[in-house]
């Protein structure tokens, strides 16, 4: 379980909060397990040998100056080759070393790389199993934003972690040596360092209660970056001369970020030089005093160079832990973000003891006094609907913008539960229903359906991506929505890449993406079909063409069409007119013209405009 961030003050991050967030770092280590267990054992020895260089180079070192300190005293009987297999000693460990910081950066690199993967994998399957209205929510979005983040992230603090375990050993083997010299000189070193670590420990804090506070301005930093910069928004941006507005709003909310950022960091590089030098500080102090014992001979010259190597690494390396400390809790405090995000559990979701899709169904689609109203909204989408949507029944919703009519369709398909009443399919709760094989008895295309920037096959296997491979049903199904008349124009056919993103892609008028799309819904033997706005954008030719497919092949089967065309709208067997979110008539096109109601009247209206 995460550490959850609300019972941290994210404003101030105290001391105990931090090392609390460290308990995500157990966690942490598992998704890097996780990721690969070989790079993790590499790294981990790999860095147990570094650590232990420092010293092994240092007393290396000692040694060579009491030789150097010996022959130069020029007694009789000393030879030159024990001076020399060390200097061989000392420039094998440099190589050593070498060999050594640069396997660590590779396995760094390469673990991140894989990490940041892995857990971008992990983040888009928990997101794929997230309720819509989940997405729809801005606090969801930002928490989904900065786990995405932490993808990245996360891989610094992974090289962080490994490189203060390594450090705390280095630690542990020079300590040995300088405990033996003057214990107290640690404590001084200590004394010198604790004030940055402090000051560190601040300022982290105020620039991760400044970055989570932005949270929603980066995302629409990064959205006023994307409206200025793709070539899905060029051509709007470009005829409405847009640019200058989207530049300023970008340059408001940037320089609004830089300012804040720039006071803390040159407040940060003030207090850090005044660090520095109280850490400086403590140093000199150690090394005049062993100076002074050398001049009274108490150490050797060898042990004067290896205290005060010992003294200065022990320093950086103290300094190091410590920011390092900061800079880990603040990562394991981003980690909540990271596990907060999985722990959000979707409402919609497969149930163990799930009943199996009917097939064929019997009786049909109930609803039962079903309304519903959207997350954050006071006003009911839906209210009061009830109705029957027979096997076999094709039924057309009309009603003019904003009436309903997705909204009704959105809870046939489940992607939304109803917020009262309920959905009876063959007599039981469509919340009882298993949900993998609703998703594929209910096509749907929507009107703001996607143009994947992929290959046309890739397009239309969008529709049952397991049959990816299916070529003959893929080419079936652009048969039936009229998807094949394309082929003649795309150079590489089925496999051509469509859209402009890529290299070699073709672009496509608005009613030949749509054909692409509409070929989707056949893709799968759906029992039902809902088909939202399917054919605003083909031309009446086409339109025509293709619902005289749609009725042919949906024989049998359910479907519900949402469209403003009454020529569409006519060829269902039943028309339900929505208002307001309600239902207000129900019946054939001809029983409707006779009632002279809201149907007719829209009809008339439509109708006029053609004459
Ligand atoms: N995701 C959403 N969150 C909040 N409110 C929404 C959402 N989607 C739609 N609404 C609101 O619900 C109501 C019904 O919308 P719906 O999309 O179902 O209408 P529609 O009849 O399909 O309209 P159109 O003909 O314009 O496509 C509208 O008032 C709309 O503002």
């Amino acid at each position: 379980m995460a550490k959850q961030l609300n019972e941290i003050d994210a404003e101030s991050l105290t001391f105990k909060a931090r090392v609390a967030a460290l308990g995500n770092l157990p966690e942490f280590f598992k998704l890097v397990w996780q990721t690969s267990r070989w790079m993790t054992i590499c790294n981990f020895l790999l860095r147990i040998a570094r650590s232990m260089m420092p010293l092994a180079i240092l007393w290396v070192g000692k040694h060579i100056i009491d030789e150097v300190v010996l022959l130069g005293t020029g007694r009789a009987g000393v030879s030159q080759e024990f001076l020399w297999k060390l200097v061989g000693l000392e420039f094998g460990l440099a190589i050593l070393t070498d060999i050594l910081n640069r396997s660590i950066n590779l396995m760094d690199g390469l673990l991140g790389d894989q990490f940041a993967n892995y857990t971008s994998v992990r983040i888009m399957k928990h997101a794929a199993t997230l309720d819509l209205d989940q997405f729809e929510d801005s606090v969801f979005y930002d928490k989904m934003e900065r786990a995405r983040q932490q993808t990245v992230g996360r891989t610094v603090l992974l090289s962080q972690v490994m490189g203060q375990i390594q450090d705390l050993i280095t630690m542990g083997f020079l300590a040995v040596g300088l405990v033996a010299f003057n214990p107290w000189l640690i404590l001084l070193l200590l004394a010198t360092i604790l004030p940055a670590f402090i000051g560190e420990s601040y300022f982290n804090d105020r620039s991760y209660a400044l970055s989570r506070r932005r949270t929603p301005e980066r995302r629409e930093l990064d959205y006023v970056r994307y409206l200025g910069a793709s070539d899905d928004t060029a051509k709007e941006i470009k005829v409405f001369n847009l640019s200058g507005f989207i530049i300023d709003r970008f340059k408001t909310l940037s320089e609004k970020f830089y300012t804040e950022n720039r006071q803390l960091s040159q407040r940060r590089a003030t207090w850090g030089t005044f660090f520095s030098f109280l850490g400086s500080t403590g140093y000199y102090l150690a090394y005049v005093y062993i100076i002074y014992k050398t001049i009274n001979g108490a150490v050797t010259i060898g042990e004067l160079t290896f205290l005060a190597g010992s003294f200065r690494q022990m320093r950086g390396l103290m300094e190091g832990v410590l920011l390092r400390f900061t800079a880990v809790s603040q990562g394991a405090i981003y980690l909540s973000d990271f596990f907060e995000f999985f722990e959000i559990e979707p409402k919609i979701r497969k149930l163990l003891n799930a009943k199996p899709f009917p097939n064929p169904i019997r009786l049909g689609f109930v609803f039962e006094n079903v309304g519903f109203q959207y997350a954050h909204s006071s006003r009911w989408a839906n209210r009061h609907l009830s109705f029957t949507l027979h096997p076999g029944e094709k039924l057309a919703l009309v009603g003019e913008n904003g009436s309903g009519k997705t909204t009704l369709v959105k809870l046939l398909a489940r992607l939304y539960d109803p917020t009262e009443g309920r959905i009876l399919l063959d007599g039981v709760d469509l919340k009882a229903y298993d949900l993998d094989e609703l998703r594929l008895n209910v096509g749907i295309i929507f009107q703001d359906y996607l143009r994947y920037q992929m290959t046309l096959a890739q397009n239309i296997a969008a529709g049952n991506i397991i049959e990816q491979d299916n070529r003959a049903l893929i080419e079936s199904a652009a048969k039936q929505s009229l998807a094949d008349t394309l082929i003649e124009k795309l150079p590489a056919g089925y496999d051509q890449m469509l859209g402009k993103r890529f290299a070699n892609g073709v672009d496509l008028s608005g009613g030949e993406w749509q054909k692409v799309a509409l070929a989707r819904a056949y893709m799968k033997d759906a029992q039902l079909l809902i088909l939202d706005e399917p054919t605003a954008a083909l031309d009446a030719r086409a339109e025509y063409e293709v619902f005289e497919r749609f009725a042919e092949l949906t024989k049998g089967k359910s479907a519900v069409l949402i469209s403003h065309r009454f020529s569409t709208v006519r060829m269902a067997d039943r028309i339900l007119v929505l208002d307001k979110g309600q239902l207000i008539e129900i019946g054939s096109h001809e029983e409707l013209i006779l009632k002279k109601g809201r149907y007719a009247e829209l009809f008339e209206l439509q109708a006029k405009g053609y004459r």
